[in-house]
């Protein structure tokens, strides 16, 4: 990946990573307790900040290296003039190495974390687990995190929340909810991903003191979706060029009761940058579309015959296919024709391949055009069964094997929407407001795809750019979005300057 990776606040780290990158670390001669120092100062820091006035900070020790952070933590409180209690969870006479170094330095009593009441005015600071958690969080840690929501206590995460799984953000059994996270050096798959997302609270990620380098070294290819990922590809993109030199987005219509979604998709195609669009309708809706179109062109493509002759203009240079086009042989036919170019499969696009995927990754592989799937759930699924029944897979693993597979970029949607290519590079999606699941809003997206298709920018890009510019304009809507309004808030690519 370019530039944007070697930018921290960018990345994401695997669990599996980031333990590497810590043997490095002290291979290369940093003080590891050092670096656990900096890691309980930054918790206590945060703490103190968030409740200034807290009646008693909470601290909940596990067995591993997060215990140890919050073994840290807790003595920086009770040396600022905290009131403190700490929990541990097991025989603190089995910590080690730097856990137990640092469990030593607090030198208070560690209370047997059964033991825990829970007091109204208590702030908790989950020191449980992190990146370490490996199987399901054992009962007595589970019996914890309920006692700790029925009473409704605020959270401080160390790392992550306890119970959330680094690498795929699933939860283990049980898990708090935080109000803050702290994170070390980069965030985590499980910090961007659902649920664990919704249960981090806001992220910090704070640097310790590993080098960057040590940090890049290690990091395999995921990142955050921030503009710095797209926006060297979006720079040529000048709206005072020629509008053909701008592109020539085209996109199929269906039958005469259902036309609406691919008109969304043009709509969105022109707002977001195509030169020109064109609605490509068959015959028996044509008079519905004429009377919908105005900046949009129309044109009447029925059948292959007639698409194979409109080909012949090679100005045409990007499609989205699938919105309310109808499953089936034509959409197949015509899918199978346009991979050479660029193409946007959506919807119908998709499922129309379900028990002919082959055909269809064949061709893809074969013709070195740029094609961008954009399965929802349901849709990855049926394309792609025996990864989406892959419950050991995150979901950006699941994509990056859907991605190889089929020799496409996917964008696998959802409130974490996941960008993938076949090399297996992939960035996820973090500026989506909840509301943007409204009706006909992945119509928008596509459109949007296709519009950077028809700009020239490759298909990685050209995703990543549009589920950005798709949650952005979702933002700027409001709670009230609909599909329209999501079209007329699609802001200008960011300026050069923007992060
Ligand atoms: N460079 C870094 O990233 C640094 C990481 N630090 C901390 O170190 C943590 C990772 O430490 P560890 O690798 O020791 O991992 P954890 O402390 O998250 O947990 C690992 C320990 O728990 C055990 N364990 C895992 N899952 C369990 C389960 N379900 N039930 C019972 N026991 C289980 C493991 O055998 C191990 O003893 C990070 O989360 C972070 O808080 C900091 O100390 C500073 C440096
Ligand atoms: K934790």
């Amino acid at each position: 990946m370019p530039n944007a990776l070697h930018d921290m606040r960018n990345l994401l780290v695997t669990p599996p990573e980031m333990q590497a990158v810590d043997k490095d670390a002290a291979g290369s001669g940093i003080d590891s307790f050092s670096l656990m120092r900096s890691a309980g100062m930054a918790v206590s820091a945060a703490a103190l900040r968030l409740f200034p006035s807290a009646a008693r900070f909470v601290v909940f020790c596990g067995p591993g290296n997060n215990g140890g952070d919050g073994y840290v933590a807790a003595a920086a409180l009770t040396a600022s003039g905290a009131n403190v209690a700490l929990y541990a969870l097991g025989d603190t006479g089995k910590l080690k190495g730097d856990a137990a170094r640092a469990h030593a330095a607090y030198g208070r009593e560690a209370i047997s974390i059964e033991l825990y009441e829970p007091q109204s005015q208590d702030v908790i600071i989950d020191a449980l687990f992190g990146a370490g958690l490996a199987r399901e969080l054992p009962d007595q840690a589970q019996e914890i995190v309920g006692r700790v929501d029925q009473a409704g206590l605020p959270v401080v995460a160390v790392d992550l929340p306890s119970g959330i799984d680094g690498r795929t953000g699933e939860i283990r059994g049980a898990s708090f909810t935080a109000v803050h996270t702290v994170t070390f050096m980069a965030a985590k798959p499980g910090h961007v991903l659902m649920p664990g997302r919704g249960r981090c609270g806001t992220l910090e990620v704070f640097d310790i003191g590993i080098p960057a380098r040590l940090v890049a070294a290690r990091a395999g290819g995921l990142g955050i979706n921030v503009p710095a990922v797209w926006r060297q590809c979006a720079a040529g993109l000048d709206p005072a060029t020629h509008k053909f030199k701008r592109g020539h987005l085209a996109v199929f219509s269906g039958g005469p009761t259902s036309t609406g979604a691919a008109r969304l998709s043009a709509a969105a195609g022109l707002r977001a940058g195509a030169g020109l669009v064109t609605l490509a309708s068959p015959t028996e809706a044509i008079p519905v579309n004429a009377a919908h179109l105005t900046a949009v062109m129309l044109k009447e493509i029925g059948n292959a015959a007639d698409l194979a002759e409109w080909l012949k203009d090679s100005r045409l240079n990007a499609f989205v296919l699938g919105p309310g086009f109808g499953i089936g042989e034509k959409a197949r036919d015509f899918a199978l024709m346009l991979c050479e170019r660029a193409l946007v499969l959506d919807a119908d696009g998709l499922t129309s391949f379900k028990e002919r995927r082959s055909e269809l990754f064949d061709r893809i592989a074969a013709s070195g055009g740029q094609v961008v799937m954009t399965p929802h759930e349901g849709e990855f699924q049926r394309l792609f069964p025996e990864i989406a029944a892959d419950g050991k897979l995150s979901k950006i693993e699941k994509a990056q094997a859907a991605a190889k597979l089929s020799h496409a970029v996917i964008l696998s949607k959802g409130p974490d929407t996941v960008i993938a290519a076949p090399s297996g590079r992939a960035v996820v999606n973090v500026n989506a407001p909840p509301w943007l699941a409204t009706a006909g809003s992945g119509d928008v997206l596509a459109g949007i795809i296709g519009a950077h298709l028809a700009q020239g920018m490759p298909a990685f890009e050209a995703a990543a750019a549009a589920a950005w510019r798709h949650g952005e304009a979702g933002r700027r809507t409001g709670r009230s979005a609909t599909a329209e309004m999501l079209v007329e808030n699609i802001a200008p690519l960011p300026e050069e300057s923007a992060s």
